[in-house]
C-alpha cells in the first residue's frame, strides 16, 4: 500500500543521550599505561624480528597481531618479514602454510600467483587432490585464502568450492556462514578485535606478552575513540537536526562506530570524526527522502542541491532549509581544510557526489510514489549510488590522496565497495523498510523478477557480494613493484573497509544501525564503553 507523505521509520529513539556520551571516561589515558604499552611493544617486536622462528609460527603471529588489533604497532617489521618470504619463496610447504602465506602476502601487497596451489591439484589439474579432504586445518586456510581471488582466477574459485564442500559436511548449509563467520578477508579489524582476544586467551599456544599487549591496547584505543566520539556528539548536538527533524534516526554513536572499522589507523582521528558527520548527514537526508518529504518537497530539495547555492534555499520548507544548510556548512568546512592543506579546491568534485546522491534518492521516491517495481538491474544501477557511499569516498579521497588526476584509477573499486554496502544494507534493512513503505530493494526486486523465495533471493545477493569482492580485489591488489601504478594504500584500505564494515553492521541479516537488539549493539558497547578485563 502506497502511503503518501509523512511516514514513520519505526526506529527506536537514541540509546545514549548527549550527557551520557560526554561523561564517558576511562583510566587508560594515563602515562603509566602508555609506558607499559611501549615496553610490551618492544618485547613483541623482539619476538617478531630476532627469534629465529620457523616460517609458519611467524605467519601465525602476524595473523594473530592483525586480528588482535595491534598489528599497527609492527607495520614495518611485518612488511619486512613478508617481503623476505615473498622473495625467497620459502612458503612452498603443506596446504596450511602455503594458504596462510598466500593470504597474508596478498593482503599486504605481495601478489602471489594462484599457481602456488597447482601442486595440490590432481594430474589433470581439474580439482584438488581428494587426499586433502582429511587436512581440516589446511582446508580452513585454503578456504580463507580463496577470498583473495581476483576476477578470472579459476584455481581460487575451485579452492573455495573444494574447501566449502568438505567443511560444509561438518556444519549444515544454513549456519555454515554463521559457524564459519565471515572469511577473515571480509572482517573489519578494530570492531572484531575483542572477539579475537576472547578466543586467543583460551588458546594453548597463546603468548602472554601478546595477550597483555592486546588487552592493554584495546583499553588505550578505547580512550581515543571516546574522545573522538564526544567531539562528534558535540557537533551533532550543535546542528539541532534531531530537534528540528524529530523523525530522523538519532544515531550519532552508531555513525561513529562505522568509522572505527572503516578508518582503522590510530593517527586518522580527524578522518573518523569527518566520516561520522557524513554518516549522520547521509542518514538525515536519507530519512527525509525515505519517510518524511512529500514528492513536491523532495523535488524542491533536489533542485536546490543541484544548484548548490544559498539563493534557492528560501523556496524550501524550514526543516529542509536547516538540513540543506547543515550539509552546505560541512562541505565548505572540509573544502576549507583541503584548500589550506593541499592547495586544491575540492568543492566541484565533492558537490557532484552529493548531487548524484539526492538525484538517486529522488528516483527511488518517484518509483515508490508511482508504485513502480524496478527490475533488479535497474534497481542496482541506481541503488549503488543511493546507499550514500560516494560522498563518503569522495571526502575520504581528498584526505588520503594528493592528486585529483588519479581519481579515475579508483572508480571501479569505489563502485564495488558501494555495491557491497548497498547489498549488505538491503539484507539487513529492507524487510522493515518495505513494510513501513519504501521502494522495493534488492531482495524484493529479485523475488518480483524471478518468483524466487526470500531465502533464494538472499542466497543470490550473497553471490553478488562475492562477485563484487572479486572486483574489489582485482582493483585494489596491485603488485607494489608495478611502479607505474601507484595507488594510495590508505585510500584502498578505507574503500575495502567500507564494504567490510557494512557486512559487519548487517551481519546475520540484522540492522545493527537502526535497531538495537543486535550482536552489533553488544559489540559497540564493549568497544566504546566497557573496559576490557
Ligand atoms: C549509513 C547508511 C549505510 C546510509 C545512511 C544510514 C545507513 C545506515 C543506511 O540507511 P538505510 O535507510 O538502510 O539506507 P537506504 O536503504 O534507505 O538506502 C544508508
Ligand atoms: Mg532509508
Ligand atoms: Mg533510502
Ligand atoms: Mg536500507
Amino acid at each position: 500500500p502506497i502511503q503518501t507523505g509523512r511516514r514513520s521509520g519505526g526506529y527506536p529513539p537514541a540509546l545514549w543521550d548527549f550527557d551520557t556520551i560526554q561523561s564517558l571516561n576511562t583510566e587508560y589515558k594515563g602515562e603509566r599505561h602508555m609506558r607499559r604499552e611501549e615496553d610490551l611493544i618492544g618485547q613483541v617486536r623482539e619476538m617478531l624480528v630476532h627469534e629465529e622462528v620457523d616460517l609458519t609460527p611467524q605467519l601465525e603471529l602476524i595473523d594473530d597481531l592483525h586480528k588482535l588489533g595491534i598489528s599497527c604497532h609492527f607495520e614495518n617489521e611485518i612488511l619486512q618479514i613478508l617481503k623476505s618470504i615473498y622473495l625467497n619463496q620459502n612458503y612452498k610447504r603443506d596446504l596450511y602454510s602455503t594458504s596462510l602465506a598466500f593470504r597474508l602476502l596478498r593482503q599486504n601487497g605481495f601478489i602471489l600467483p594462484q599457481e602456488v596451489f597447482d601442486c595440490f591439484k590432481n594430474e589433470k589439474g581439474t580439482d584438488f587432490k581428494p587426499s586433502l579432504s582429511h587436512d581440516r586445518k589446511g582446508l580452513l586456510q585454503l578456504y580463507e585464502a580463496s577470498f583473495l581471488s581476483r576476477q578470472g582466477e579459476e584455481t581460487l574459485q575451485l579452492a573455495r568450492e573444494f574447501a566449502t564442500k568438505i567443511l560444509q559436511k561438518e556444519v549444515d548449509e544454513r549456519d555454515f556462514e554463521t559457524k564459519m563467520g565471515f572469511p577473515s578477508h571480509w572482517r573489519v579489524q578494530m570492531p572484531n578485535a575483542r572477539l579475537h582476544i576472547d578466543a586467543y586467551r583460551k588458546r594453548t599456544d597463546m603468548n602472554p606478552v601478546v595477550l597483555e599487549l592486546a588487552i592493554l591496547d584495546t583499553n588505550i584505543v578505547q580512550a581515543q575513540f571516546q574522545e573522538e566520539l564526544k567531539e562528534t556528539s558535540r557537533w551533532w548536538e550543535s546542528t539541532s537536526l534531531v530537534q528540528e527533524l524529530p523523525f530522523v534516526r538519532d544515531r550519532i554513536v552508531e555513525c561513529y562506530l562505522w568509522t572505527t572499522g572503516v578508518i582503522q589507523r590510530r593517527e586518522h582521528g580527524y578522518e573518523r570524526i569527518m566520516l561520522t558527520k557524513i554518516n549522520a548527514l547521509v542518514t538525515t537526508i536519507d530519512d527525509v527522502f525515505d519517510i518524511y518529504g512529500t514528492l513536491e518537497e523532495l523535488q524542491l530539495f533536489t533542485t536546490t542541491i543541484q544548484r548548490w547555492d544559498l539563493e534557492s534555499m528560501k523556496q524550501l520548507p524550514p526543516y529542509m532549509q536547516l538540513c540543506y544548510l547543515a550539509l552546505h556548512k560541512f562541505v565548505i568546512e572540509e573544502a576549507y581544510e583541503t584548500l589550506k592543506e593541499k592547495g586544491f579546491n575540492s568543492i566541484p568534485y565533492v558537490t557532484k557526489w552529493w548531487v548524484n546522491l539526492v538525484e538517486s534518492y529522488m528516483k527511488e521516491a518517484t518509483w515508490y510514489y508511482n508504485g513502480y517495481k524496478p527490475s533488479m538491474q535497474e534497481y542496482i544501477n541506481n541503488a549503488w549510488i543511493s546507499i550514500g557511499g560516494l560522498p563518503i569516498l569522495s571526502h575520504l579521497f581528498f584526505r588520503f590522496t594528493d592528486s585529483i588526476e588519479s581519481m579515475d584509477k579508483y572508480r571501479d573499486m569505489d563502485r564495488a565497495s558501494c555495491t557491497i554496502l548497498r547489498l549488505a544494507d538491503d539484507m539487513g534493512t529492507s524487510l522493515v523498510e518495505v513494510e513501513r513503505g519504501d521502494v522495493p530493494k534488492a531482495i524484493q526486486c529479485y523475488m518480483n523478477e524471478t518468483n524466487a523465495s526470500e531465502e533464494e533471493a538472499r542466497e543470490y545477493v550473497r553471490r553478488l557480494i562475492e562477485k563484487e569482492w572479486e572486483k574489489m580485489n582485482t582493483e585494489t591488489m596491485w603488485d607494489d613493484d608495478d611502479d607505474d601504478f601507484t595507488l594510495s594504500k590508505y585510500y584502498c584500505e578505507v574503500v575495502a573497509n567500507l564494504a567490510r564494515m557494512a557486512q559487519f553492521i548487517y551481519q546475520d541479516g540484522l540492522d545493527g544501525f537502526g535497531m538495537k537488539d543486535s550482536k552489533v549493539n553488544k559489540l559497540l558497547k564493549e568497544l566504546l564503553f566497557e573496559r576490557y578485563e
